[in-house]
């Protein structure tokens, strides 16, 4: 099976402006070593207005976090006020972009057809998607947190080649866990991370499938994530409020000390 690196990223939503930002990465740079790096690979989601000053104090310095956007246009240019595309993120040396996440499903409407046309826009500017999956409350109560998942992916990644998908990360974020502390069960994190990856077996083959990472994300902090991590197809967390705290944030990525 293939060995799988351990991803650990900060979303920081709408948290901290450029200044702050780079305060942020100074301190989250200072706390890390090689033997962070070789363990987990470390990477934060600012918001765009910040993408410019991370990318001049990582590349200034040689930093090994990676760094990414936390969304991006499914076009390419023109009249689209508002949008940032994939050639401009690619321009600023980002390495990732969330797509589909449950706050732009929600406050944006966006569907799993504009969700699968952002991933194939990232594939195009060589932006790894971390496509962002995951049920509601109300799914979750019926039971239906399996299928409803693996419709997003297979939406989301209709069409998308294999050699494309093979890097594709997936974080799993139950939405009913996002921000209000009620973290989901480990053995909840498995059964949804277990089941997409084989549907990626299913939708290519078993190779590609235990070759992607699948995250969780959802009320992760430093006292939970050792358990969630021990779950065989989690591969990773997508951090949200707890990355906005440096000390939580690299607890996390030390989460094999917690
Ligand atoms: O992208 C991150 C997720 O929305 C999780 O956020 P949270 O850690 O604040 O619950």
């Amino acid at each position: 099976m293939a060995t799988r690196t351990p991803l650990m990223a900060g979303n920081w939503k709408m948290n901290l402006n450029h200044l702050e930002a780079i305060a942020h990465v100074q301190k989250l740079a200072f706390a890390l070593s090689d033997k962070d790096y070789e363990a987990v690979e470390v990477a934060v989601l600012p918001p765009f207005t910040d993408l410019r000053s991370v990318q001049t104090l990582v590349d200034g310095d040689k930093l090994k976090i990676r760094y990414g956007a936390q969304d991006l246009s499914a076009h390419e240019s023109g009249a689209y006020t508002g949008e940032v595309s994939g050639a401009m993120l690619a321009k600023l040396n980002c390495s990732y972009v969330a797509v589909g996440h449950s706050e732009r499903r929600q406050y944006h409407g966006e569907t799993d057809e504009l969700c699968n046309a952002k991933v194939k826009a990232a594939y195009r500017h060589g932006l790894t998607p971390i496509l962002c999956v995951g049920e509601g409350l109300d799914v979750r109560k019926a039971g239906d947190q399996v299928p409803h998942t693996l419709a997003q992916v297979d939406g989301a990644l209709e069409g998308v080649p294999a050699e494309h998908a093979a890097t594709v990360v997936i974080a799993y974020e139950p939405v009913w866990a996002i921000g209000t502390g009620e973290v989901a069960t480990p053995e909840d994190a498995q059964e949804v991370c277990g089941a997409i990856r084989g549907r990626l077996a299913e939708l290519y083959d078993r190779e590609l499938a235990d070759r992607v990472r699948i995250q969780y994300g959802g009320s992760v902090k430093a006292g939970n994530v050792a358990a969630i991590m021990a779950q065989p197809d989690v591969d990773g967390a997508l951090v949200g409020g707890a990355s906005l705290d440096v000390d939580e944030f690299v607890r996390i990525v030390r989460f094999r000390d917690q």
